[in-house]
């Protein structure tokens, strides 16, 4: 939005080796996500889907319902449970979709399905099958930081996201809540706002900014 310099470059780096996924946001407390297979991938994908959004609207599709999975839905009204077989019509209702199945033929007929309706599908633990990765998460407040390797090793982006978590100052969300107040107090056109925000952050990401990591004043 404020670059002057967009695209530059770009044109340059064509080759499509390396990372090539795109790390998105969502607000998963105003999309509906279908979720099929209620066992222990299951509970683990809920799970990480509760833990960054409690007020996430989950339905949980599973012809057997491990008893934790259960337990964990009564303290989240977004969660709905339905214990049967799963059906493409699950899907009519769904914006995203998570299958975490024991049938491989299932998963990757629901993939099917979930296509043929245009939603985007992660298969847990199936990166042949998933349009979207779930990622590490590292959270300060109202920062968080999503973590990928590529598929190359989940183990290694739960391993970062705890070095980050203790590497990162908790002061790091009283900053974020201070500059949050003075975007919204900042008078001025866009150009003199950006430029004023720039100015009064330029040493958080200075080298020798000094050894405090103290919120600015
Ligand atoms: C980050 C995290 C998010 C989450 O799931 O919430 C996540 N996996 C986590 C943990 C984890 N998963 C596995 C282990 C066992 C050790 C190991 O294999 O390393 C551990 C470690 C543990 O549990 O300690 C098994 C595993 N996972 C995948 C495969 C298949 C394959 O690699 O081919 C297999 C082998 C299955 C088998 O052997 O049958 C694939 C995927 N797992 C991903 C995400 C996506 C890539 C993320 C990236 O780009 O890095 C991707 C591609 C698709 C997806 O599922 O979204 C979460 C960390 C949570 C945290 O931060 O605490
Ligand atoms: N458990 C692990 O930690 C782990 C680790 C790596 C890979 N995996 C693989 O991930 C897959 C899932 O493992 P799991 O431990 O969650 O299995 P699980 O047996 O605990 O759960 C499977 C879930 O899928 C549901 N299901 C199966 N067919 C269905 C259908 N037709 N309609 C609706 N629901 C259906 C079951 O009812 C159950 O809720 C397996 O292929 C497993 O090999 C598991």
């Amino acid at each position: 939005m404020s670059g002057n310099n967009v695209g530059e470059g770009l044109i340059q780096h064509k080759d499509n080796t390396g990372n090539q996924l795109f790390p998105v946001f969502l607000k998963l407390n105003e999309l509906h996500t279908v979720l099929i297979g209620a066992g222990n991938v299951g509970l683990e994908k809920l799970t990480a889907i509760l833990n960054n959004c409690n007020s996430a609207t989950i339905t949980v599709i599973g012809r057997e319902v491990l008893p934790e999975v259960s337990r964990l839905s009564e303290h989240y009204a977004g969660v709905t449970i339905r214990q049967k077989s799963f059906e493409a019509i699950d899907l009519d209702i769904a914006d995203i979709v998570v299958a975490a199945t024991d049938d491989s033929e299932l998963n990757k007929q629901i993939r099917l399905a979930a296509k043929a309706r245009k939603l985007l599908i992660n298969v847990a633990d199936k990166p042949e099958l998933c349009d979207f990765y779930l990622g590490s998460v590292v959270k300060k407040g109202d920062l968080k930081l999503g973590i990928s390797t590529n598929g190359k090793s989940p183990t290694v982006a739960k391993r970062i996201k705890e070095v980050l978590n203790t590497a990162l100052p908790d002061e790091l969300d009283i900053t974020l809540q201070q500059l949050n107040d003075l975007r919204n107090n900042l008078t001025g056109d866009f150009a003199y706002k950006v430029k004023e925000l720039n100015r009064i952050t330029a040493m958080l990401s200075t080298q020798d900014k000094g050894k405090e990591d103290k919120p600015l004043p």
